[in-house]
This record gives C-alpha cells, structure tokens and sequence, in this order.
C-alpha cells in the first residue's frame, strides 16, 4: 500500500527528521512525550503565552471557548498550568469541509517519497508555511524547540507521526484487517494515516479527529488528498474519458471521508447531535492514551460512538515519561468502568514496549 504523507515542516524542524528503525522518517523529538511536570511549571507560563499570541488555532479556541459554559480555555491554563491537568479542555469541536477545488489543499506542499517500511511506502508532502497566511507558524518550532512532543490542551502532538501509527499500519497487514464495508474513526488522527489506509482498504465511510484545527487542515486534510492524487500514474489519463473517470472516482473516495477537530467530549456531541448518525465499526488510534487526565473522556468516547459490535484499536507505548499514562494504567482504567474487554494483539518489544491492544463491548448487543 502506497502512502503520501504531509508534514508542516520548517528549515529548523526539517533538520530534525530522522530514521525510525524500520527505516521511516519521524521528527527527532525523542521516542516518547516529553512533558516534564517539573519543567512545564517554569516553562508553560512563558509558553503559553507566546503560544496564545502565535497559534492562530489557540486564539480560536480562546475565542469560542467563550461561548462555552465550561471553566477552562487555553487563556486560563497560562494562569494556572496545574488546572489544565485535571480535566481535558473543551476545545469546541468543528467539522472542516474539503474544499471543492482538491489542488487547493496541497498548495504550498511538495510531495516526497519515505524509505520504504516493510509494509507500506510513505510519501512526504511538506507543507511550507507562509508567513503572511499563517502568522502563527511559529508555534510549531516552538513546541519542537522547547523539546515538548505535546502541550496539554494547546497542542496534542498531531503534527508528528508517532511511532505506534507505524506498529498498527504494519499490523493490518499481518492480520489482513477488513476495512471493506465498515464505518470507521482515525481518533487523534494526526497524520491520518490509519484513516488513510481504512480508506484505501474499502472502507465506507472514515471520518478524522484531532484536538488542533491547524493540524487538520496543514496536515490531515493535505496526506488524504495526496494519497488519492487525481494524476494517475497510467497513460490512459491522457484520454479525456478515462482522466474524468478517474476523477470522480477519487472524488468519490474523498467525499467519503470527513475531518473534525475538537475535545473528544465536544467531537461527540457534534456528531451525536446529527439525527442520522450511524455509530462507528471500527475506531482506529494510535498514541492517545498518554495522559491520564484524559482517560474519562476518552473512555466515555468509545463507549458512546462504537457500535455494540465494533471494535477500537489502540496502539500504545508501555508508559509515557512525564506525563504518566501509558497500557496498564489505562487497562485498568478500562477494567474498572466493566464496559468494555481488552486483549492484547501484539507486543513490540524494542527498548520501550509498545502495545496493539483491541477493545470491544463485554456485552455486545
Ligand atoms: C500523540 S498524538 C498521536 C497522533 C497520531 N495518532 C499518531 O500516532 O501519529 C495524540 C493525538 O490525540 C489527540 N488528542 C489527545 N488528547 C485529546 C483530547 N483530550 N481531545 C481530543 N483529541 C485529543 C490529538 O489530536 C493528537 O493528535
């Protein structure tokens, strides 16, 4: 399966794409989440606030977090960064609409190939980010720079291809997971490349989340488009009937997709709220179990949007530095609330363990 990948990629950000072992690219920002409670207390203040002024996405949150009733926004955490570890922000959720025009959302990216893995081939698509369109491109460095994979409630690592993404790809091979027919979540997209192969593999119907709107339009919105690019390889496109056929067909496999950006909490109530929702067969997410803070809403996620058959599949690390979560504390998490069985599929025992872990209902309907 051949993939086309997008990164918004700076000069200084570039510098750091280094091999993973297997032979893919991944940002160098060390192997896990690095949040270090310590540090964040002296840096998050100054960060915050350069973030708040940088980030065109935290200034919209700011913004529509004032037209909720929740306690918390991004302009609190700057006052008080130990609140912010108590509960998930509620980032309002909003629905990101490909644009008609498919070349637009790749303008400004060059397209590049990733050494290839031993399952899937990865094309890079950079995004050069203009300054005068985003004024905030700054928070991207930043974050790398100031050596966080992750801000919690700013930035949720979405513009880094995680490791575990990887691990599951590699997975569906080997299981041969059918995509064909299903409904189907990417949660905590990123990249969105599990999204991605869903697609490729049949699926119905793929929708995309992640926290940071900036993410899902610079890097979600860009690798889906890219991987279903309207020039086909053949000669045949040069025949007009042939080249209009083909484009429809990728349109088609575009329009199937859908890209949301949100707290899970609030990603839920947008999509419970549209009378015909149809639950999901399948959710896919890879890295999202890192923070502990986050487990009740994440829990209350997959119970309120998988289908009573479905399935979820998580990959994880063993334990995530700094900010403490990591597969046992989360199974046991899961374990307490009796909603759901876990199994473990796979282990991936290199340095730090990672985890492919399945969850359905313990009482499927
Ligand atoms: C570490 S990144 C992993 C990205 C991607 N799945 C990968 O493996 O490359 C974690 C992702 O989870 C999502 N996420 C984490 N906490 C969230 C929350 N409370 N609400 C919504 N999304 C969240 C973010 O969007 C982020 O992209």
């Amino acid at each position: 399966m051949a993939f086309q990948f997008n990164f918004s990629i700076e000069e200084d950000l570039e510098n750091k794409l280094t091999p993973l072992g297997d032979g893919t690219l991944t940002l160098d920002s060390s192997k896990e989440p690095s949040v270090s409670k310590s540090q964040k207390g002296n840096q998050d203040k100054k960060r915050s606030a350069e973030l708040s002024e940088l980030l065109p996405d935290v200034l919209e949150n700011t913004a529509a977090s004032e037209d909720t009733d929740h306690p918390l926004g991004a302009a609190d955490w700057s006052g008080d960064p130990e609140a912010c570890e108590k509960q998930p922000f509620l980032r309002v959720a909003k629905e990101h609409v490909m644009p008609k025009d498919l070349n637009q959302v790749l303008e400004n990216k060059v397209m590049e190939m990733l050494p290839s893995t031993q399952h899937v081939n990865i094309a890079v698509v950079k995004t050069i980010l203009l300054k005068e369109k985003f004024p905030g491109e700054n928070i991207v460095s930043k974050s790398f720079s100031s050596h966080s994979d992750l801000i919690p409630g700013v930035y949720e690592g979405g513009l880094k291809i995680w490791e575990c993404t990887f691990d599951l790809l590699t997975y569906f091979t080997k299981a041969k997971v059918k995509f064909a027919g299903q409904k189907v979540l990417d949660l905590g997209c990123g990249s969105g490349l599990l999204g991605i192969a869903a697609s490729k593999g049949g699926a119905k119907e793929v929708h995309f989340q992640d926290y940071n709107s900036l993410v899902m339009d610079e890097v979600t919105l860009p690798n889906v488009v890219a991987n279903f690019p309207l020039q086909d390889e053949g000669n045949d496109v040069n025949e007009p009937d042939k080249k209009r056929q083909r484009e429809s067909k990728v349109a088609q496999a575009i329009r199937k997709c859908r890209f949301f950006s949100g707290e899970w909490s609030e990603f839920c109530k947008l999509v419970l709220s549209e009378k015909l929702f149809v639950k999901y067969d399948l959710i896919l997410t890879s890295e999202t179990i890192y923070n502990p803070d986050y487990y009740g809403t994440l829990h209350e996620t997959l119970l309120r949007l998988l289908n009573r058959n479905g399935r979820v599949l998580l990959a994880s690390k063993a334990h995530y530095f700094g900010v403490g979560g990591g597969v046992h504390l989360f199974q046991k998490f899961v374990e307490e609330r009796d909603v759901f069985e876990t199994k473990t599929l796979e282990i991936i025992d290199e340095g730090l363990k990672r985890f492919l872990i399945e969850m359905t209902f313990k009482y499927p309907s």
